[in-house]
């Protein structure tokens, strides 16, 4: 895997979109880095789907402009070739079966009939195909998205909430199949509401909140960036945040009467509370999950 941002797959500069008089998407700026699969994380409305419609040209922006390998996105749906798209609603009729649904957009786009049977079976539809698509379950509807998506054999692909409706070996065919791209010089823009689900997936992280970006970089830098610190139990819980306080660290309360202390690690904890004869239940450092940044960057809001 590399992990040098040689060139911008996609780049979105100033992206605001209103509807009304509320920013939907807000003076919104990142850089999705060719080769790489980019997660773009955001609470419920935060505005994901609506800027990678914009990315897509499904949205017309309000101000601001995308750009894919360097080309502005116009209201002209980009080459099949280059972006492969993933948004719900599919467009699919549902009283029509899957093939038929990919051989008129592989006629639309110019592509051959024979990646129909490509995609569906790189999908795992293939066996469904001629089934309706009204009658597909959601994991099945995903697959047919991507299988869509996929068509062109893009060098990017765009998919909005691809998880959704995978069961877990669903889930783990999807990581492989996005990875695989990666390798071979491919660019994934997947955008998920959950951090730690995506994890495994991405190497680059966009999060979003109220339409504006948090947070930009390596999901390696993200991991850390949340409270860490040592949660302790005791009695005595008055006595020793004076002492912590004393000593130049932190304390905040903990569900169940646990304390979280900052900014000492255990040993300095242990030899304070022993020092001062305080019984302490329990000691136990505490590193901070994906899910522990998420929130530290979207105060865990959702509108
Ligand atoms: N056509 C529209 N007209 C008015 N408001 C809209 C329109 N489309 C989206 N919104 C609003 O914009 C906000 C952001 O929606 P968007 O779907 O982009 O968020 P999201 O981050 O993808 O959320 P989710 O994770 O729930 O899918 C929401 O409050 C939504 O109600």
């Amino acid at each position: 895997m590399t992990t040098s941002r040689t060139s911008a797959a996609i780049r979105v500069e100033g992206l605001t979109k209103r509807y009304g008089r509320r920013a939907v998407v807000d003076d919104l700026s990142f850089t999705v880095g060719s080769g790489r699969v980019t997660g773009f994380f955001g609470p419920n409305g935060a505005g994901k789907t609506t800027a990678l419609k914009a990315v897509a040209g499904l949205a017309r922006p309000t101000a601001g402009r995308a750009f894919v390998q360097g080309t502005p996105v116009t209201a002209m749906r980009p080459d099949a070739r280059i972006l492969g798209v993933h948004i719900e609603p599919c467009g699919a009729h549902p009283g029509r079966s899957a093939r038929a649904h990919l051989r008129s957009l592989a006629a639309l786009a110019g592509l051959p009939r024979r990646r129909v049977a490509e995609v569906l079976d790189l999908v795992g539809l293939a066996a469904a195909a001629r089934g309706r698509v009204g009658k597909y379950s959601m994991g099945m509807r995903q697959r047919l998205g991507l299988a869509a998506a996929l068509l062109g054999d893009p060098e990017i692909l765009v998919l909005d909430e691809p998880v959704n409706g995978l069961d877990p070996q669903g889930i783990r065919w999807l990581r492989t199949l996005l990875r695989e791209r990666a390798a071979n010089g491919g660019t994934v823009l997947l955008s998920s509401h959950m951090l730690s689900e995506a994890a495994q997936t991405v190497d680059d992280v966009i999060v979003i909140d109220q339409g504006r970006l948090v947070h930009e970089g390596p999901i390696r830098d993200l991991a850390g960036s949340g409270h860490t610190g040592v949660v302790v139990r005791t009695a005595e819980a008055e006595r020793l945040a004076r002492l912590v306080d004393a000593a130049g660290g932190r304390v905040r309360p903990e569900d169940a009467g646990g304390l979280l202390v900052e900014g000492l690690d255990v040993a300095e904890l242990a030899r304070l509370a022993h020092g001062a004869g305080i019984l302490l239940e329990e000691i136990a450092p505490r590193t901070a999950s994906l899910e522990d940044a998420f929130f530290g960057l979207t105060g865990g809001t959702s509108r």
